[in-house]
């Protein structure tokens, strides 16, 4: 066990599905996997292994915000040496050029977060993608028939949901930003300190500009394209 996983060495697989939300992650594993066995329910952040096509994988909640996913995605690099993190979450779109349900793969993501600026002394460190697995869920996603709309570039990973300073969100736009969450900025910098590969694909839950939304249960149980899409970049 370490010290936020119930998990013994070895009960988790190198590759790794990161949803926020626990319930996301129960539902993940349930729907796409198959010999599924839950290996932590500690603080009621779900853990499961299975296998998908005959690759061994697990999902892995990890809470909101930078600070709680990097407590999960530490001690999954640390303790269990995983190699591979694919954080498949919920995000607002920040632009008319996203909408509602596209899938949005982050090959970077800025932050207002100080997590990088006490580690590099100020200077600005630029968190991206692990170019495979961008390459591999740029293809899954063009291979889709029918599927939603989905777009490559970048994220903004917020300290805030609830920001104090909306106007700031503005100026990322203006620079290219496509969509706003809480994590992936930190998950991406983890990874490099690391030497592992990471890579965040967002389902857009609600707009920022036309206040579209989705229910908690949709976001819960409903965003299945971006986990093909992350299940077929890491392992196919
Ligand atoms: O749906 P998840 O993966 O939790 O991601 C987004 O949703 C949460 C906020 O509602 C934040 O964690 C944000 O990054
Ligand atoms: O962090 C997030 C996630 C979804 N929608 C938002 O507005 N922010």
């Amino acid at each position: 066990m370490s010290t936020h996983i119930g998990a013994q060495p070895g009960e988790i697989a190198p590759t790794v599905l990161l949803p926020g939300d626990p319930l996301r992650a129960k539902w993940i594993a349930e729907t796409f996997l198959d010999d599924v066995r839950c290996y932590s329910e500690v603080r009621g952040m779900y853990g499961f292994t299975g296998s998908w096509k005959g690759h061994p994988v697990s999902v892995q909640g990890s809470g909101m915000g930078q600070p709680s996913m990097s407590i999960y995605v530490n001690e999954l690099f640390t303790d269990y040496d995983v190699q591979s993190i694919v954080r498949v979450g919920s995000c607002g779109a920040v632009t008319d050029r996203v909408g509602v349900r596209d899938v949005v793969i982050a090959s970077g993501a800025c932050t207002d977060s100080s997590m990088n600026r006490i580690a590099f002394h100020g200077i600005d460190y630029a968190p991206v993608a692990d170019f495979g697995l961008l390459r591999g869920a740029v293809e899954a996603a063009e291979a889709r028939e029918g599927g939603s709309p989905f777009h490559v570039g970048l994220i903004f990973s917020s300290d805030s949901f609830y920001p104090a300073r909306p106007e700031l969100l503005g100026e990322m736009v203006k620079y290219g930003v496509l969509a706003v969450e809480m994590e992936a900025s930190a998950l991406y910098t983890l990874a490099a300190k690391h030497g592992r590969r990471a890579l965040a694909i967002c389902t857009v839950s609600d707009h920022i500009v036309t206040g579209e939304e989705t229910s908690s249960q949709e976001r819960e149980q409903t965003f299945g394209e971006m986990v093909e899409i992350a299940l077929t970049a890491a392992l196919a």
